[in-house]
């Protein structure tokens, strides 16, 4: 303990560093600490150390190599009072996590994630034909699209309507879950101390909250294993997580309660954690095709030349086309939609490069920082899909690697979703052209770049122009099969 902390700014007596840690943006904020503090940080307020991480090779040190110890999560008192219980992302490292894990990742392995590539192909093609009859309808038609699939393969629910009574209830919540000020998940608002300052949280403020959202987590949860139970009593369900893991208990007679709210909590988690982060990562690209027009003409030109303009891509064509990987990947780094990804929770003390990191510390991997490194990434704000190409053609800079965090708690839909992000990018681009609308003058209008605040961070709403490349691409649309074959 006579160990000195990692360095941090100056603080407050009492209240730490309270009042300097901002409400928003807290990922450029740390990031900026790095330059006069370096790559490990510490920063407090009362009760509560915080250790931010702003380098991949510290984060892999720590919370991969050192996993044991780092892989628990702070508890979010106010998310769990509104019925998000089990669920994956905010359990504390024990015999609950491994389950929930095991049953997650089992159904995510990236041996076989192609299984679902069908059910992919056929969901962007019908994104394609939203797109197509109603490109101002954009930001409900990726939602739509990014919720429908994980909710088939969740529990084979076929959601065809922006208007699904289901789909609303999740919206609202994942809303609830990102306004800034209120259950943003920004530092200040996850931690449970900050409850009881009148400052920050006027009275009543969160049981009136609460009250309101319980309900509707409730059916969130509730929903979806009543319909598979109903499905399979009639003999016709779909294959899916629910059913599997309801089959895989066939030959016991009653099962426990307990055993129902794991699969029905586990299951609402893949969809909470899976739909909003592949839906923020596409309204993020649609931006960046307007705002970089090059960039869009040079991967729709690799598609041509590759493809041709006869057919659609395939997850086939994937190894041959280098530049539109690079898109994927640049996307994921140029402004990552789970900027300080998940808090992880350190279990005992502990002590790196001779500091020491107090047991219960909040770690936080500032991913957004280490996609900004300048040391890495030359020009870190420009989106510049070539950089990873080889030189001369490129800088043969690294693909990011931190947007889908570390350790034992790594997104276990990662390989779904860059499978979900690649597929929806290539028929995209192999169809639209995505530019900026006009105004009235007949001037380009400028889109302001404003980003929401919270776990998940996206571009604030912005209009854009979508129209097909040619006849051909429209006939090509317009004809896709879109048959069920999943
Ligand atoms: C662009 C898409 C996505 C991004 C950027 C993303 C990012 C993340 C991040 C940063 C974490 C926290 C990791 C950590 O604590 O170190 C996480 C956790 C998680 N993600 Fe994803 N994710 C994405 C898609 C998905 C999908 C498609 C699913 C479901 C199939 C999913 C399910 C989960 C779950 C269940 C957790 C909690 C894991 C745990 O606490 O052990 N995510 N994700």
């Amino acid at each position: 303990a006579r160990l000195p902390l990692p360095p941090g700014p100056p603080a407050l007596p009492v209240l730490g560093h309270m009042l300097i840690i901002p409400r928003s943006d807290q990922g450029e904020f740390f990031h900026n600490l790095a330059k006069d503090y370096g790559d490990i940080v510490h920063l407090h307020i009362p009760t509560i150390s915080f250790i931010v991480l702003n380098s991949v090779e510290i984060a892999v040190e720590l919370l991969e190599k050192r996993s044991h110890n780092y892989s628990d999560r702070p508890s979010i008192p106010v998310i769990e009072m509104m019925g998000f219980f089990p669920a994956l992302g905010l359990l504390p490292y024990g015999p609950r996590f491994r389950l929930h894990r095991r049953m997650t990742q089992q159904y995510f392995k990236r041996q076989d994630i192609a299984t679902y590539r069908p059910l992919q192909i056929r969901s962007v093609r019908i994104l394609l034909q939203n797109l197509l009859s109603a490109p101002e309808d954009r930001n409900n038609h990726l939602s739509l699209y990014a919720a429908s699939i994980l909710m088939r393969i969740t529990f084979g629910y076929d959601l065809s309507s922006s208007n699904d009574t289901y789909l609303g209830i999740v919206k609202a919540i994942n809303h609830m879950l990102e306004t800034p000020g209120l259950l943003s998940g920004t530092i200040i608002d996850i931690f449970p101390i900050l409850r009881h300052l009148p400052s920050w949280l006027p009275g009543g403020y969160y049981p009136g909250i609460v009250r309101h959202i319980r309900p509707m987590t409730q059916k969130m949860q509730d929903f979806p294993l009543a319909y598979v139970q109903e499905q399979m009593a009639k003999g016709w369900a779909k294959p899916s997580f629910i059913a599997i893991n309801l089959e895989a208990l066939n030959n016991q007679s009653g099962i426990p309660s307990n055993t129902l709210l794991d699969i029905k909590g586990a299951a609402a988690q893949i969809y909470t954690g899976g739909a909003e982060t592949t839906w923020g990562t596409l309204s993020m690209f649609f931006l960046i095709m307007m705002l970089y027009p090059e960039c869009q003409a040079k991967a729709q030109a690799e598609i041509d030349a590759v493809i041709g303009s006869g057919r659609l891509p395939d997850f086939d064509d994937r190894q041959l086309l280098p530049y539109l990987e690079c898109v994927v990947q640049e996307t994921l780094r140029w402004n990552n939609v789970v900027p300080i990804g998940v808090p992880h929770r350190s279990l005992e003390d502990d002590v790196y490069k001779g500091m020491f990191i107090p047991k219960g510390s909040v770690v936080i991997a500032n991913t957004r920082g280490m996609s900004l490194n300048e040391n890495i990434y030359s020009d870190p704000h420009t989106f510049n899909p070539s950089r990873y190409l080889p030189k001369p053609e490129g800088k043969a800079e690294p693909y990011p690697v931190a947007h889908f965090g570390f350790g034992r708690r790594i997104c276990p839909g990662r390989y779904f979703a860059e499978d979900s992000l690649w597929i929806t990018m290539a028929l995209i681009l192999a169809t639209f052209k995505i530019s900026k609308p006009f105004n009235r003058d007949g001037k380009e209008i400028m889109p302001e770049l404003k980003f929401t605040s919270g776990i998940s961070r996206h571009p604030a709403p912005y209009q854009c122009k979508i129209e097909p490349r040619d006849e051909i691409a429209q006939a090509l649309i317009v004809q896709a099969d879109t048959t069920d074959y999943y």
